[in-house]
């Protein structure tokens, strides 16, 4: 069986700011049929905002979005019916409504009647419920879901609220699916489960564009990996590569690096802060230096005035105080004396 490469999604120079923050900057990223591409990144790196430039819930400042060689119109329900699904970082599902309803509301995009009827339960609805029951049952059947097919949402555990999540965005039979932090609050189990998982949408034929912080799982996942740092695309390879590159160790551990995004912004200020610590701690040893030399300046001529002393009353007697020659080396003598002194 041959096997063509297609890309499915290719994003060109997306940009998006809010105001002055520029959240994403100037970001390319393609993916291909079959690939399961992963998309990681520190907290706040734009990753999410990203996803959202992707499904039509923003629109880019800059830059374009093509779905299979079509650019993308901005409107979520309509990237929806283009092919494009994705999951939400925080959990969307209808609570009140049945495990199967959540998967049909999924499945409005194809079909007719829409979004209402079938949240309404329309009798036009009825027409094509059939169809849809079955599809529905047999994603639920996909998930591992299918014996809770009428349980209320609200009843199931967080694992598999996740995965219910996942089978409704399935249902809108997309091309490329986008998952953000699918096993965020996951158990070491459930994570594995939805590594699982997502292996076997990608045997459907459904690309995948996935975000998460779980590394191991990215890496175990993906077959490739693209880092967000401060809005802009750091680097993008396999794993591997992506793994071993210590700009991206750093920008995790929040160490800046030559050439990071916003790296120069990073090194002034910080030039900034260093001067205004430094600037008193230069003072300090100033002030000291010179009340050291008024010190050996005093000594000096206390010294030679007893000396002068000394030497007009009793040449013979022993002075009591350092004479002149103890005052010679006076650099080195003031120096240790000093530091003695201020040691006491
Ligand atoms: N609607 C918005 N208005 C203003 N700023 C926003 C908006 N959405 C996101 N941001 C800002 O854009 C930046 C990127 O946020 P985003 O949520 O995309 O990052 P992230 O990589 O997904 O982070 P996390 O991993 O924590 O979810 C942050 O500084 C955030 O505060």
């Amino acid at each position: 069986m041959t096997t063509t490469t297609e890309t499915v999604l290719d994003a060109r120079g997306v940009t998006m700011r809010f105001g002055g923050l520029t959240a994403v900057k100037n970001v390319d990223l393609t993916v291909n049929s079959g690939e399961i591409v992963g998309l990681i990144g520190p907290n706040g790196a734009g990753k999410t905002t990203f996803f959202n430039c992707l499904t039509g819930l923003y629109i880019p400042t800059e830059g374009e979005v093509r779905y299979k060689g079509t650019v993308l119109p901005p409107k979520s329900f309509k990237v929806t019916a283009a092919g494009i699904a994705r999951t939400f970082q925080n959990i969307r599902l209808f609570n009140n409504m049945t495990v199967l309803e959540n998967v049909l509301v999924g499945r409005h995009t194809r079909t007719k009647e829409g979004l209402w009827s079938a949240l309404l339960r329309l009798p036009s609805f009825g027409k094509e419920e059939q169809a849809s029951r079955e599809k529905a049952m047999e994603l639920l059947e996909f998930i591992g879901l299918d014996h809770k097919a009428e349980h209320l949402a609200r009843n199931l555990p967080y694992g598999e609220q996740r995965k219910l999540e996942i089978a409704r965005a399935l249902a809108s039979d997309p091309g490329l699916i986008l998952l953000d932090e699918p096993t965020a609050g996951m158990n070491p189990q459930e994570t594995r489960a939805a590594e699982e998982l997502i292996f076997a949408i990608r045997d459907k034929g459904i690309a995948v564009l996935v975000i998460e912080h779980d590394m191991r799982f990215i890496f175990n996942l993906c077959d490739r990996v693209a880092c967000l740092v401060q809005g802009e695309k750091l680097i993008e390879g396999t794993a591997g590569e992506v793994q071993s590159d210590e700009r991206v160790v750093a920008a995790y551990l929040g160490e800046p690096f030559e050439g990071a995004p916003g790296a120069d912004e990073v090194a002034e200020v910080e030039a900034a802060e260093a001067h205004a610590e430094e600037a008193p701690a230069e003072e300090a040893p100033a002030e000291e230096a010179q009340a050291e030399a008024a010190e050996a300046e005093a000594a000096e001529a206390e010294a030679e005035a007893e000396t002068d002393a000394d030497a007009e009353t009793d040449a013979d007697t022993e002075p009591e105080t350092p004479a002149e020659d103890d005052t010679a080396p006076a650099a080195d003598s003031t120096t240790s004396t000093t530091t003695d002194g201020e040691a006491k």
